[in-house]
C-alpha cells in the first residue's frame, strides 16, 4: 500500500537523542523537523550518503553546522524516518553500526545494531516461512533450544540467529540487549524466565498470515509491533508536543499489548489486570482518547473516567492534557468516584456530608452508637466496627428484618438470631446520628445515588465509563456505574490490580452486573521499577490470596520488567538516630554522585506522625523538604518529597526511601484489637500491600529500613 503523501515517522530513540543534545541545537531540530515534516524532498534538505553504513537505506542530513540528523529514507515509497540526532561524526558513526528494516516474519520495522555489511547479511525470503540460513553450530547447552524458522519469528534479525543460538545463559542475553531489536529482545528474555514459547508467540510472533513485503514501509509503519517504536504524528501540534516532552515515551510509543487493549471495539465490559507500573493508567488514558476521537462518538455525550483517589484524579486530569485535543477533553470528565457521588446526591437535593472514619463527625456518631452495645454479648469493640464496614454498609443493611436476612460469610464470628437482633440498635443509632449531623457514609451516598437513578428522578448518563484503580472500589460503586452507563459496545473499561489493594476488600464485578466474560486481559511488563524491585515488592505477597476482581485469583509470576539495576538495600539500625544519620547520607549520595533531583526522592513511612519525625530529623541535618499533601505533586518545587504509605500509591521517583519499617508500625498496631481470624488475615494482607505500594513506586532505588525491632514482613 503507497500513500501519496509522504510519510513521516519519528522513532523512539530519536526523540532520546535529541532529548540529550543542548537546548539551542533542539531548537535547531524543532526547526528541521518542521520544515522536513512539511516537505522532506525540499531542495534545502540534503541527503548524503553514508560510507561504511550497515544498512544502504540510512542518510544523513544536516540540522546545523555540528549536528545531523540519521533518517531512514528508502528508494520505494514515499518514507522518511528519523532514527537519530548527533554531533556530526558521533551520528555517522551511530549510522554506521545501525541498521533499520522490516522483520520478514513480523513484518515489524525494526532498529538495531549490526556488525555485518549489507553483502554479508543472509537474507531470509520475504514472509516464507522455509527459511534456510546455514544452521549455525548449537551451543553445547543452549538457552534457547528453538530453530531459525521460530527465532524469526519472534523478530530477531537473520544475521543475529547464529550469536542467539550460541547464547548459554541470561547474563549472555543481558549483553546483547543493545544489539537486539527491542521486541525481540524482549521475547527473548521473556522466555528466558520462563514465559512459554505459545504465548511468547502469541504477544510478539507474526500478527497475521500475510506475506510481508520487507520493501513496503508504509505498511511496516501501521504494524502494532512497529508502533512501539516508531511514530507518525497526526499534525503539526503533536509533533510539537512529542518534541516538548521527548521523554515522555507513554504519550505515543505504546506496547503492542497495551495498543491492542486500547484501540479496538468490545462487546462489553474489560477488565485489565497488571501489576504495578504495568501501564494501566496509560492504557486507561489512552483508551479514554480513542473512545472519544472516534468519528461516530455522539454529539454531546460525555466519558466518564473514574478512579479511587482523589489525587490520581487530578494526575489523569494533567496528563490527558499531553494527548488530547481540546475538543477530545472537553468530552472526559475525570473525577474520583467518591466525589461524584457527592455532587451527584447534592444536585438532587440532598445536603448531607459524606464523611469517612477518620472524620469527628463520624467519630462522634460511632461513640453515641456504641453506647447501645448489649451487655452480655462476648465480642470485642473492634467487632461492631467491622461488622459495620463488612455487612451493614456493603449490604446497605437497613432494618432490622434485613440484618436476620444478610449474609454473614466471611465473618469470623457466628451470630445467632438474637444475638443479631440485640446488636442492630447499634447501626440503626450510627444512621441516625450521623442524619442528625447532616453526615452520610460514602457507601450510603452510592446507595442514594444508585435510588435516584432507578427512580428516573435524574437520568444522568456516560456513553462510556473508564475505571482506574479498579481494585479499590466497592461492589456498590460497580453497581453505581453500571446504572450510569448503557450496556452497550465499549461500554465501560476498567484497569486494577488487586496486589494494590489498600481501601477496600475483595470486589466481584459480576456480582455488581458487570460482566466480563472473555474480555479479561492481562498487562505483564513493568515499565516502571527494576526487575530486582519488582521481585522484592513481589515477594511481599507471596502465597497471599490475589483476586483479579472478579470471583477468580491473580497471579504475578508472568509479571517482569526488562529493567536491570541494584538490588533493593535493606538496612536494620539500632535506634532512630542511626537510622535518620544513614538515610540523610543516602540521600545526599544520590544527589551529589548519582545526580538525582531530590525531588525525584520520596521518603516513605506507614503514618503521618513517622513522616513528621523524618522530616524534622532531616531537616536537622540541613536537607531541604517537601510534604505530599492531597495537591498534585509539583516537581518545580525543591526538597526531598515524603509521604505516607496510602499517600505515595500512583506515584513514581527515581529513589524510595521506606523507613521505619519496625515491628509494631509495619503492620500497624491498630488502637483497636480485632479477635476475628478473618479479619486479622485481611488486615495483614491490606498491610502487605501498602508496603508492596510503596516499594513498587521506586524506579531505580529502593532502600528499606527499620530501627529498633524490624517489621516481621522483614
Ligand atoms: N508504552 C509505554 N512507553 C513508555 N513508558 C510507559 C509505557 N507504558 C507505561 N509507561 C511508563 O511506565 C510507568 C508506569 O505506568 P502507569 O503508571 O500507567 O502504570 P500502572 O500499571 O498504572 O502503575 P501502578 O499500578 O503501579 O500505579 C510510567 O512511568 C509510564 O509513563
Amino acid at each position: 500500500m503507497t500513500n501519496l503523501a509522504p510519510k513521516i515517522a519519528l522513532g523512539s530513540d530519536f526523540l532520546t537523542a535529541y532529548s540529550r543534545i543542548p537546548k539551542k541545537q533542539q531548537r535547531s531540530v524543532m526547526n528541521f523537523v518542521t520544515r522536513f515534516r512539511a516537505n522532506p524532498r525540499a531542495p534545502g534538505i540534503n541527503y548524503e550518503v553514508i560510507r561504511h553504513a550497515r544498512d544502504k537505506n540510512l542518510r544523513s542530513v544536516r540540522i546545523d553546522q555540528d549536528y545531523r540528523g540519521i533518517v531512514l529514507s528508502p528508494e520505494q515509497g514515499d518514507v522518511y524516518v528519523l532514527l537519530w540526532v548527533d554531533k556530526h561524526d558521533d551520528a555517522y558513526d551511530w549510522a554506521a553500526r545501525h541498521r533499520c528494516e522490516i522483520n520478514p516474519r513480523t513484518g515489524a520495522l525494526q532498529l538495531y545494531e549490526s556488525e555485518t555489511l549489507p553483502e554479508d547479511q543472509p537474507q531470509p525470503a520475504a514472509g516464507k516461512p522455509e527459511y534456510a540460513a546455514p544452521q549455525p553450530q548449537p551451543a553445547a547447552n543452549p538457552l534457547f533450544n528453538l530453530d531459525s524458522e521460530t527465532l524469526l519469528s519472534l523478530g530477531v534479525p537473520a544475521g543475529h540467529l547464529d550469536a542467539v543460538q550460541q547464547l548459554t545463559s541470561d547474563e549472555q542475553l543481558e549483553t546483547m540487549e543493545r544489539k537486539l531489536p527491542v521486541e525481540a529482545f524482549e521475547a527473548l528474555y521473556l522466555l528466558a524466565a520462563g514465559t512459554s514459547l505459545h504465548d511468547i508467540l502469541q504477544d510478539y510472533g507474526p500478527q497475521s498470515s500475510e506475506t510481508i513485503d520487507t520493501s513496503d514501509y508504509a505498511s511496516a509503519l501501521e504494524r502494532s509491533h512497529s508502533q512501539r517504536q516508531f511514530h507518525v504524528p497526526e499534525d503539526e501540534q503533536e509533533l510539537g508536543r512529542m518534541l516538548n516532552a521527548p521523554l515522555d515515551k507513554w504519550r505515543v510509543f505504546l506496547h503492542p499489548t497495551q495498543r491492542s487493549l486500547v484501540e479496538r471495539d468490545w462487546n462489553g465490559p474489560v477488565r485489565v489486570l497488571g501489576g504495578a507500573g504495568t501501564g494501566k493508567t496509560v492504557v486507561a488514558m489512552h483508551r479514554a482518547r480513542w473512545l472519544v476521537s472516534r468519528p461516530d462518538w455522539p454529539k454531546n455525550a460525555n466519558l466518564l473516567f473514574t478512579t479511587f483517589t482523589s489525587n490520581l484524579a487530578l494526575d489523569i486530569r494533567e496528563n490527558l492534557k499531553a494527548i488530547c485535543t481540546p475538543e477530545q477533553l472537553q468530552r472526559i470528565e475525570v473525577i474520583n468516584l467518591d466525589a461524584w457521588v457527592s455532587q451527584f446526591v447534592r444536585r438532587n437535593g440532598f445536603q448531607s456530608r459524606v464523611v469517612y472514619s477518620g472524620n469527628p463527625l463520624y467519630q462522634e456518631s460511632w461513640n453515641l452508637a456504641q453506647g447501645l452495645r448489649p451487655s452480655d454479648l462476648d465480642v470485642h469493640a473492634q467487632f461492631y466496627e467491622e461488622e459495620w464496614q463488612r455487612v451493614i454498609l456493603p449490604q446497605q443493611v437497613r432494618t432490622r428484618q434485613d440484618y436476620f436476612l444478610a449474609s454473614r460469610t466471611g465473618r469470623g464470628v457466628a451470630l445467632n438470631r438474637r444475638q443479631r437482633a440485640d446488636i442492630w440498635p447499634v447501626f440503626e443509632e450510627m444512621r441516625a446520628q450521623l442524619a442528625r449531623r447532616d453526615a452520610i457514609t460514602a457507601e450510603d451516598a452510592i446507595h442514594q445515588a444508585i435510588d435516584i437513578l432507578r427512580q428516573g428522578q435524574d437520568s444522568r448518563q456516560y456513553h462510556a465509563i473508564v475505571v482506574d484503580e479498579g481494585q479499590d472500589f466497592t461492589a456498590q460503586a460497580y453497581s453505581l456505574l453500571r446504572h450510569l452507563a448503557p450496556e452497550q459496545p465499549n461500554d465501560i473499561f476498567i484497569v486494577g490490580d488487586a496486589h494494590q489493594r489498600i481501601y477496600q476488600r475483595t470486589t466481584s464485578l459480576r456480582a455488581s452486573g458487570i460482566n466480563i466474560t472473555g474480555r479479561g486481559r492481562k498487562l505483564k511488563i513493568n515499565y516502571r521499577t527494576t526487575e530486582l524491585i519488582r521481585r522484592y515488592a513481589t515477594a511481599l505477597l507471596e502465597n497471599q490470596p490475589i483476586d483479579d476482581l472478579d470471583e477468580g485469583s491473580d497471579s504475578s509470576h508472568d509479571y517482569r520488567s526488562l529493567v536491570q539495576g541494584e538490588a533493593p538495600v535493606v538496612q536494620q539500625f539500632g535506634n532512630t538516630q542511626e537510622e535518620t544519620g544513614w538515610l540523610a547520607h543516602q540521600i545526599r549520595e544520590l544527589i551529589e554522585q548519582d545526580e538525582i533531583q531530590a525531588s525525584d526522592i520520596c521518603v516513605v513511612a506507614r503514618t503521618n506522625y513517622l513522616c513528621e519525625q523524618y522530616e524534622q530529623a532531616l531537616q536537622d541535618q540541613g536537607l531541604e523538604t517537601w510534604r505530599l499533601s492531597r495537591e498534585r505533586d509539583n516537581r518545580q518545587h525543591p526538597g526531598v518529597r515524603l509521604a505516607t504509605m496510602h499517600r505515595i500509591k500512583g506515584l513514581e521517583f527515581r529513589a524510595v526511601f521506606i523507613v521505619a519499617v519496625n515491628d509494631q508500625v509495619v503492620p500497624l498496631k491498630y488502637s483497636g484489637h480485632t479477635d476475628d481470624p478473618v479479619e486479622q488475615r485481611l488486615g495483614e494482607l491490606t498491610e502487605r500491600a501498602l508496603f508492596h505500594v510503596a516499594a513498587t513506586r521506586a524506579m531505580r532505588h529502593l532502600y528499606v529500613s527499620s530501627s529498633g525491632k524490624p517489621s516481621p514482613f522483614l
